[in-house]
């Protein structure tokens, strides 16, 4: 049996303050974000008046998490516009910032294309930003409606997969939740409306090496969620399916090609192959602007490499990006190399199924990807 001996503190104060929210002169106009490089220490603002200190929050992960990224990179398209700069240029250097999250380029490009069709039909800068900001609101809600949803469809899937009554134990990787989203998020999301449906026996939350996602930010919302959970090393999750502990994996998504294949945070791809070899389902929470029909298969996806630093020295996810102080603890010898991907790529076969606002799929039997997405309200960027 694992040991269930160390449950976590319940009940502790929500933050006071938003995830991401725009200010408006004379606080802005600057897009504010609840800083998450310092959670959960301290629940402190980022406040970012341009787009250079946007692209700086978004590759320091003070902001991150593909929904929120794209909520962030829409936002960050009508701060440009606001500020009365150049629209197309700072677009370009918002996408760039991370390669791998989908959503972000999306929601720059919705943004922006807002912006230009508003110029297109005679509306001056201002109002043209105005219509940017608009849309970046839109796709905040939009994102939140989806949250939604994803609870919903997955929350029906477990209950189907996993009829006895004794309650889910969910493993989770990363994190999901509301720091990832307009709403409550994806995998979290499904995991806290099992919670307050009473069904959640255990959350595991993986601590998600090197940066810690896990540890610093799924266990602060699973205590200020009230949920019964306990953290593990990833490389803990072994012996704990072994132990028969775990009945589900649920992950997030941060691009999803057209054959199911999933690059998420790196480590998922492991939990993949134990959930298979132990019979576990792995289930995938995404919205369907995380679906990237243009990308065919794993093989074509771009995964980050992030600078090495952050495997050799115990640290803040700011040691090694330019501009920021480096204050980590060295854990290997001074001049070792690293092999540091952010993400990495589950194939559609290790996926039981991916769970969107519009429903959940099998990525290699029953209806595709391409149908869901179809279905779906978002608007389409070409
Ligand atoms: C709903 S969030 C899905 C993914 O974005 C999440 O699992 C993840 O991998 C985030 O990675 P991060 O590098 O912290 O931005």
């Amino acid at each position: 049996m694992a040991d269930q001996d160390a449950q976590s503190p319940v009940g502790i104060d929500p933050p006071a303050l938003p995830v991401l929210r725009w200010a408006e002169p004379p606080e802005g106009p600057a897009l504010v974000l609840l800083d998450q490089t310092r959670l959960p220490a301290e629940e402190a603002e980022l406040v970012c008046t341009d787009v250079p200190a946007l692209v700086r929050a978004i590759r320091t992960l003070a902001v991150r998490g593909a929904p929120l990224l794209g909520i962030a990179g829409a936002y960050g398209v009508a701060l440009a516009a606001a500020r009365g700069e150049d629209v197309a240029s700072a677009a370009e250097l918002l996408e760039r910032a991370r390669p791998t999250a989908v959503n972000l380029g999306y929601g720059v490009r919705r943004a922006e294309r807002a912006y230009r069709q508003a110029i297109g039909k005679g509306a001056d800068p201002e109002r043209a930003a105005a219509v940017a900001l608009a849309e970046a609101r839109a796709l905040h809600w939009e994102d939140a409606e989806a949250s939604g949803h994803m609870a919903c469809h997955g929350l029906a899937l477990l209950d189907e997969l996993l009829p006895g009554g004794g309650g889910h134990r969910l493993l989770t990787h990363c994190n999901t939740g509301a720091l990832v989203s307009g709403g409550e998020g994806t995998a979290f999301a499904v995991v806290l409306a099992a919670h307050r449906g009473r069904r959640l026996r255990q959350l595991w939350v993986d601590e998600t090496r090197p940066l810690l996602q896990g540890a610093r930010l799924t266990a602060y919302e699973a205590a200020r969620n009230g949920m019964p959970y306990s953290l593990l090393t990833d490389n803990a999750a072994g012996s704990l399916f072994a132990a028969g502990e775990v009945d589900a994996v649920l992950i997030g998504a941060d691009r999803i090609a057209a054959d199911g294949s999933v690059a998420n945070k790196v480590g998922s791809y492991p939990l993949a192959v134990l959930a298979k070899y132990h019979h576990v389902p792995f289930i995938v929470v995404a919205p369907t602007t995380t679906v990237d029909l243009g990308t065919a298969d794993g093989a074509s996806i771009i995964v980050e490499q992030r600078p090495g630093v952050e495997v050799t020295e115990l640290t803040s996810p700011r040691a090694g990006v330019a501009g920021e102080d480096a204050v980590g603890l060295p854990v290997a010898p001074v001049g070792t190399a690293a092999y540091n991907p952010a993400f990495d790529v589950t194939p559609p076969e290790l996926i039981t199924a991916i769970v969107t606002e519009e429903g959940a799929v099998s990525p290699v039997t029953g209806v595709g990807l391409a149908e869901l997405c179809a279905r779906s309200s978002q608007v389409t960027i070409s």
